[in-house]
């Protein structure tokens, strides 16, 4: 997007200029009650209804958690902020607002910002949070940093923490999805559209974060690595064992038909795969499950680890980074 006498050709970001990005960004938008002041000033001002804020964050770097040639930019907003405000949903929070840092080289096309801030927007919105602020920054290659805030509504947050023996083990959302549909776009396919989708952004069960907490669930966490390794952070911080039955785990026919077409184990894509942001909770009963958790497993007595059927699995329970 630069030209041959080394100007910026007029719909890069560079051409714009910084502060026009961000006018871009931030024209016309609609805000939640929560937001009382922003974006625009040095900082916003966001309201707390609880009296306590919830806060979180995750980056997004281009090759690593997306791919522009596999993804729509409006997509990659999308998943920037889905992926916090599931962070939020699995302590029991109900997201208030969003911050944005965004980097990115000088030749990256405005209207490509532009979508991506259109997604960014448009998640928001769908949690009823706002976007109360951000940051633009020139780099190598485009960033995506997003901070959420929520708020519990006066309950206690459901930590990592909390689960117990005799405690039974459950799931809301989709599982082996995003995974599944990295496989395809890895092999370079585009199509099953359903698992792609899910690849290019999660749709996580925000709602099914409070209602768990409203239920009396004793410790909770969102599937971001994948179910074994998420569920390990869960029986650490517990102090607990956990052991997944396979037989109560949903393999979607959709997964079964994509393993088959690739040479792949859909359950395996079930049981490791990330990015689905599907909520596993534990709960004193299975009585207290609200609408839309399955039992997957129960909570054991300490030092058992994460089983898979009585075993410990054989291999990798998710995604590392620089593993
Ligand atoms: N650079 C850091 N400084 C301080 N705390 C950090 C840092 N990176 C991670 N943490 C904290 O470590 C814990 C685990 O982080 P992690 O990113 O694995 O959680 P997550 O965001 O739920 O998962 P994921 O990033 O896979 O979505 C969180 O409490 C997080 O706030
Ligand atoms: C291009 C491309 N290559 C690989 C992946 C897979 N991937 C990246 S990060 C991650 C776990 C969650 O990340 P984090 O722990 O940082 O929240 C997974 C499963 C992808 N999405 N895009
Ligand atoms: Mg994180
Ligand atoms: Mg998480
Ligand atoms: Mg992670």
């Amino acid at each position: 997007m630069v030209s041959a006498d080394g100007r910026a050709s007029d719909d890069t970001v560079a051409a714009l200029g910084e502060f026009g990005l961000i006018r871009r960004m931030v024209a016309d938008r609609t805000q939640p009650a929560t937001t009382l002041l922003g974006p625009g000033d040095d900082a916003a001002l966001v309201a707390a209804p609880d009296g306590r804020v919830v806060a979180t964050t995750d980056v997004l770097v281009s090759g690593v958690h997306f791919r522009l040639d596999w993804s729509s930019p409006e997509q990659i907003g999308r998943k920037a902020v889905a992926v916090n405000l599931a962070d939020l949903a699995a302590m029991g929070a109900v997201p208030t607002s969003v911050l944005v840092g965004l980097a990115c080289p000088g030749d990256t096309s405005v209207p490509l910002l532009t979508e991506l801030a259109e997604g960014m927007w448009a998640e928001a919105s769908r949690a009823r949070a706002g976007l109360v602020g951000g940051d633009v920054v020139r780099a190598e290659q485009l960033v995506v940093s997003v901070t959420a805030l929520g708020d519990l509504g006066g309950r206690p947050p459901v930590t990592r923490a909390g689960a117990r023996p005799g405690d039974i083990l459950a799931v809301c959302g989709r599982l082996g999805w995003a995974a599944a549909g990295l496989a395809v776009l890895g092999r370079g396919f585009r199509s099953p559209v359903g698992v792609v989708n899910a690849q290019r952004a999660p749709e996580p069960p925000y709602a099914a974060g409070p209602a768990a907490a409203v239920a009396g669930a004793t410790a909770m966490i969102d599937i971001s690595d994948g179910l074994l390794a998420d569920l390990g952070h869960l029986a650490e911080a517990s102090g607990v064992g956990l052991d997944v039955r396979t037989e109560r785990l949903r393999v979607d026919r959709k997964l079964v038909d994509v393993g088959s077409a690739l040479g792949a184990d859909p359950l395996h894509w079930v049981l490791t795969g990330g990015e689905d942001h599907a909520l596993a909770a534990t709960f004193p009963s299975f009585a207290d499950l609200p609408e839309g958790w399955e039992q997957i497993g129960t909570v054991l007595l300490p030092d058992t680890g994460v089983t898979v059927d009585g075993s410990p699995y054989e291999r990798s329970g998710g995604w590392e980074h620089w593993r």
